[in-house]
């Protein structure tokens, strides 16, 4: 039997860690074990205590400061050091078989969308120690309302789940913060969007030299499949469980599906 873990993925400040905890929370209601394992060397103290914490490995203040690197610097070095000493995360993993794993990745989306750190550690997670995966990609719906900014993050997001290979759930977080009744109806567009529709308003607001750009990246945003996302509120046990069930959902059916051939590990210079 494999295990099941979902990847908490966004922005910095898109709401991972609180979803995390919502999580957690919704499982203790329904008597489910789950723990959370922080892939952040630079996370704050959590409600949650994290029974995994990259931080026992290596901290970014500690990368910071030995290595007189810059934050974004330091991150790195922190994920090739995770990468070449995965035997940890193997040993610190170890027997949590029919538990709930919900890894709090950092907010950098560049560890997933430009260089493969994140996708190598997915493979790893996958191929050794066979868990059944499923990634959620948040956005705040207070930035993505705006339709300009809906299609960079969607964009954002696909480049997560082309790079990622998961099972991909794309969640509108703090959708409490969209408080007028203007607002709403417009958030009601984004979550089962027409992506030709909204370029068409994007047309509306931009000079008439991006118009065919819009188009394309609308289209693009369409065949991918990339326009559902799913409301998110975290103080909300509803909105919670809501999404709880797709995530069951979805990787029942990937396991479902044939066993894929195991991939070589993806190097930088592929990329
Ligand atoms: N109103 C509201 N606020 C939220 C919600 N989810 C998160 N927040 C707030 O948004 C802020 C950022 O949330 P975090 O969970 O720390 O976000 P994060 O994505 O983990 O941030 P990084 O670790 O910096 O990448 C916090 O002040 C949260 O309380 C929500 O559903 N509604």
């Amino acid at each position: 039997m494999s295990r099941v873990g979902v990847m908490v993925l966004g922005p910095a400040g898109a709401g991972k860690s609180t979803f995390c905890n919502s999580i957690v929370s919704h499982m203790q209601t329904i008597g489910r074990r789950s723990h959370i394992v922080n892939l952040d060397p630079a996370a704050e103290p959590n409600k949650y205590e994290f029974t995994i914490d990259i931080r026992d490995l290596i901290s970014l203040e500690d990368v910071m400061e030995e290595m007189s690197l810059g934050p974004n610097g330091a991150l790195i070095y922190c994920f090739e050091y995770l990468l070449q000493n995965l035997d940890w995360l193997d040993e610190e993993i170890g027997d949590y078989n029919d538990e709930y794993l919900i890894f709090d990745c950092p907010g950098q989306i560049e560890l997933y969308t430009h260089i493969p750190v994140l996708p190598n550690i997915v493979r790893h997670l996958q191929q050794q120690l066979n868990f059944n995966l499923c990634a959620t990609y948040l956005l705040e719906a207070p930035f993505v309302i705006d339709t300009s900014k809906f299609f960079s993050g969607a964009l954002s997001a696909m480049s997560a789940m082309i790079l990622l290979e998961l099972p991909h759930i794309n969640i509108l977080s703090k959708v409490d913060l969209v408080a007028n009744e203007y607002s709403k109806r417009k958030l009601k567009r984004f979550l089962n969007p027409d992506s030709m529709l909204l370029a068409d308003s994007v047309n509306q607001e931009t000079n008439a030299k991006f118009h065919k750009l819009n188009q394309c990246i609308a289209q693009l945003v369409d065949d991918f499949g990339m326009v559902q996302f799913l409301p998110l509120e975290a103080e909300n046990p509803d909105s919670v469980s809501t999404i709880i069930s797709y995530i069951d959902d979805v990787t029942q059916w990937a396991e479902a599906q044939e066993p894929k051939e195991p991939n070589d590990q993806i190097d930088i210079e592929d990329l």
